[in-house]
C-alpha cells in the first residue's frame, strides 16, 4: 500500500468510506443547500454593491471598455480597407502609400487598445477589490449581530466559509467578470450589425448555427448551477467538519480516534471531489460546443464566401474582413459561456450570503428601543416560560425577585436550566412567555447594548482572544487606563502569575489562551468582569477550573467584586454559594426550593440531598 493509500486510510478505504454515508457520528446539517431558480432580482442586488463607485471609478471602466472595444472592431475593417483599396484593388495598381497609412492606422489601433485594456484591467480590479471589502464587512458586521439561536443551528465552519470561500467567489465576477460580460456583448452587437451591414445573406449564413448552441447549452446551465451549489455545499461540509476535528484534537488524540478521524475526512474530501468533478466537466462541454459551432460557421463562411466572389457580390478584402470578425465573434461567445459558468458560481455563492444576509437577530430591538439608564440592580424573572426547541420547555414558569445587590446562587441538577436563566437575563434569548425586569423596565424595551453593557459574565470557558494579557483584561472596558487594568488584576489576585511571565502584561497569548492554565484564564476574566464595573454580575461555574487554594485566596477578592453588585452564581461545587443570600434550587425548569443555607439545609429537601451526596463523594 502507497503512503498516500495509507494517510487516506489504508486498504479497507472504499468499503468503509461508504459505510461512512450511513454512520452517524458527524452529522452535518443540509442548512447549505439551498434551491431557487436563478434570480435576476439577487444580481441586481448583487450590483447594489457597486454603487458607491458609480460616480468616481465605473466612468472611466466604461470610457476605456468603449474605447477598446471600438479599436477591436475597427481593426478588421481596416484589414478589409487595406487589401481592396491598396493590396488588390477593384481598379487600378496596387497603392503602396495607401498601404502604409492603412498599416500605420492599425498599428495606432493597436495601441489604443493596448492602452485603454490596461488602464480598464487595473480600474476593474480596484473597484472589484472594494466590492469585496465592501461585501464581506457587511456579512461580517450583519453576522456579529446575530442571536444565539443562530449559532445554536450551524456549526461555526459552515459560518467561516460564507465570509471567506462565498465571498472570494465573487471576486473574479466583480473583478473581470461583469466588465468582460459588458464587452462581449457590445462586440458581439456590433460585430453583427457590420456583418449584416456588410453582406446579409452572408452575414446572416454564417450565424445560423448560433440559435442551435443557444438551445444546446441552455440545457446544460441548469444542470451546471445544481453541480456547483453541490461544490460549495460539500466544501462546507468539510469545513464545518475541519473546524470540529482541530477545537477537539485533544479529545480525539485522547480517545485515539484520529484514524476513524481521517478516514472520516477521505470519505467527505473524495465526495467533494467527486462534486468538483462533475461540476467541472459540465462546465468543460460548453467550450467544444462553441468550438464546434464555430468551425460549422467558418466551413459555410469560405464555402458561401467564395460562391459570391464569383458572383461578385463580395471582394477577397470583404472576406477576409469576415473571417477577422468571424474570429472575433466566437471569442466573446465562447467567453460568454465560461462567464456563465462563474456567474453560476457567484450566483450559489451570492444565495448563501444573502440567505446569511437576511436573517434577522431573532433578539431584536423595538424601533423605539430606550436606553436603559445607569442601574441599581432590580432583577425580576415574571412568570418564564422558555424553550430552545418547540414543544421542549427548558424553562415552565420562572418567578423570582431580587434586590439590587443581593446576591443569588442558583443550583440544581445538569439541565435544570440555570445557565437558560442567565441566558435569558442577558438576553442571549427572549422568553416565550413572561418577562425580565432590570429595574421594573422589561429589559426587551431597552437598547442591548445597553443592557448588556451593565451586566457581566465570566463563564468557566472563558474565552482569551489572541493579543497581550493587557488587551485581554481591557476587553472588559476598551477605555481604561493601564493603572486601571493593574488594579482590577490585583484585586482579583491575577497580578503575581502575570509578573511571572515573560513579558508580563505585555505578554502574547494565543487565540484561546491555549499557553495560558485553565486557572489563569479564569483569574483573567475576573479581571476583566471587574473592569466593566458591572452592576449586575454573572459567575457561571466561574471557580470551577481554580484549585481550592487558588479559590481560598480569590473569595477575599470576589467579594470585593461582588460588594454592591446584583450578583447571580452558578456553581456546582456548593461550598462556594453557601454565603449567597439566596439559594434558588431549579429541578427540570421549576424553581422547587429557596432560601439561605441554613433555611434550605433545615428544610432537608432536594438542596440537603445535593449537599449531602457531594459530602458523601468528597470523604468516599
Ligand atoms: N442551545 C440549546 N439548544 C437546545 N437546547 C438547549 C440549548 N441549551 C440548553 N438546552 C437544553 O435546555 C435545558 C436546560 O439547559 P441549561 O444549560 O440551562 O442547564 P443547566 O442547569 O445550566 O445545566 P448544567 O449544570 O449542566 O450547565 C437542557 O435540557 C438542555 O439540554
Amino acid at each position: 500500500m502507497s503512503e498516500a493509500e495509507k494517510n487516506r486510510g489504508g486498504g479497507e478505504k472504499q468499503s468503509s468510506a461508504q459505510n461512512f454515508d450511513k454512520r452517524e457520528r458527524f452529522v452535518y446539517q443540509d442548512d447549505d443547500v439551498i434551491e431557487k431558480p436563478f434570480n435576476w432580482k439577487q444580481v441586481a442586488r448583487l450590483f447594489t454593491y457597486m454603487k458607491p463607485y458609480r460616480k468616481q471609478l465605473l466612468p472611466l471602466v466604461i470610457a476605456m471598455m468603449v474605447l477598446g472595444t471600438l479599436t477591436r472592431l475597427a481593426i478588421p475593417a481596416i484589414v478589409m480597407l487595406a487589401i481592396d483599396e491598396a493590396i488588390q484593388p477593384v481598379s487600378g495598381e496596387p497603392d503602396k502609400g495607401k498601404l502604409f497609412m492603412y498599416a500605420g492606422l492599425m498599428l495606432g489601433l493597436y495601441i489604443i487598445q493596448w492602452a485603454a485594456n490596461t488602464f480598464r484591467i487595473r480600474f476593474t480590479n480596484i473597484i472589484g477589490q472594494k466590492v469585496i471589502y465592501d461585501l464581506r464587512h457587511a456579512l461580517f458586521r450583519h453576522i456579529q449581530k446575530l442571536s444565539f439561536r443562530f449559532f445554536d443551528k450551524r456549526p461555526a465552519g459552515s459560518v467561516l466559509v460564507r465570509i471567506t470561500n462565498d465571498v472570494n467567489a465573487l471576486q473574479d465576477l466583480f473583478t473581470n467578470g461583469v466588465v468582460n460580460l459588458m464587452m462581449d456583448c457590445v462586440q458581439l452587437v456590433g460585430i453583427v450589425i457590420i456583418l449584416l451591414a456588410w453582406n446579409f445573406k452572408l452575414g446572416l449564413a454564417v450565424m445560423i448555427t448560433v440559435p442551435l448552441m443557444f438551445v444546446v447549452s441552455s440545457a446544460l446551465r441548469k444542470r451546471i448551477r445544481f453541480a456547483w451549489q453541490d461544490v460549495r455545499m460539500k466544501q462546507s461540509r468539510i469545513n464545518s467538519h475541519l473546524n470540529e476535528c482541530i477545537q477537539g484534537i485533544k479529545v480525539t488524540q485522547a480517545y485515539v480516534q484520529e484514524k476513524d478521524n481521517i478516514r472520516f475526512f477521505h470519505h467527505m474530501n473524495t465526495i467533494n471531489n467527486k462534486a468538483w468533478n462533475k461540476a467541472s466537466a459540465l462546465n468543460q462541454t460548453f467550450g467544444p460546443i462553441i468550438e464546434l459551432t464555430a468551425a460549422v460557421g467558418t466551413f459555410i463562411l469560405f464555402w458561401y464566401g467564395s460562391v459570391l466572389i464569383q458572383q461578385q457580390e463580395l471582394t477577397i478584402g470583404l472576406l477576409v474582413g469576415f473571417a477577422n470578425y468571424i474570429g472575433n465573434f466566437w471569442e466573446p461567445i465562447n467567453r460568454l459561456g465560461q462567464m456563465y459558468s462563474q456567474l453560476l458560481i457567484a450566483m450559489a455563492s451570492s444565495e448563501r450570503i444573502f440567505e446569511f444576509m437576511d436573517e434577522k437577530p431573532t433578539v431584536g430591538e423595538l424601533p423605539n428601543a430606550r436606553k436603559l439608564p445607569p442601574i441599581r440592580g432590580d432583577v425580576t424573572f415574571d412568570s418564564i416560560v422558555f424553550e430552545y426547541e418547540k414543544d421542549r420547555p427548558a424553562l415552565k414558569g420562572i418567578s423570582l425577585d431580587v434586590k439590587a445587590g443581593q446576591s443569588i446562587a442558583l443550583v440544581g441538577h445538569t439541565g435544570s436550566g440555570k445557565s437558560t436563566i442567565i441566558n435569558l437575563l442577558c438576553r442571549f434569548y427572549d422568553p416565550v412567555q413572561g418577562r425580565v425586569l432590570v429595574d421594573g423596565q422589561d429589559i426587551r424595551d431597552v437598547t442591548i447594548e445597553s443592557l448588556r453593557s451593565q451586566v457581566g459574565i465570566v463563564l468557566q470557558d472563558t474565552f482569551i482572544f489572541s493579543g497581550t494579557i493587557r488587551d485581554n483584561i481591557r476587553f472588559g472596558r476598551l477605555d481604561a487606563t493601564d493603572e486601571e487594568v493593574e488594579e482590577a488584576a490585583k484585586a482579583v489576585r491575577a497580578h503575581d502569575f502575570i509578573m511571572s511571565l515573560p513579558d508580563g502584561y505585555d505578554t502574547e497569548v494565543q487565540e484561546r489562551g491555549n499557553v495560558l492554565s485553565m486557572g489563569q484564564r479564569q483569574l483573567l476574566s475576573f479581571a476583566r468582569a471587574l473592569l466593566a464595573d458591572p452592576r449586575i454580575l454573572i459567575l457561571d461555574e466561574a471557580t470551577a477550573s481554580i484549585d481550592t487554594e487558588t479559590e481560598l485566596r480569590i473569595q477575599e477578592a470576589l467579594k470585593t467584586l461582588l460588594q454592591g453588585r446584583t450578583s447571580f452564581i452558578i456553581a456546582h461545587r456548593l461550598s462556594t454559594i453557601r454565603h449567597a443570600d439566596t439559594i434558588v434550587v431549579l429541578d427540570h425548569g421549576r424553581i422547587v426550593e429557596q432560601g439561605n443555607h441554613d433555611e434550605l439545609m433545615a428544610h432537608r429537601g432536594v438542596y440537603y440531598g445535593l449537599i449531602e451526596a457531594q459530602y458523601r463523594f468528597l470523604s468516599a
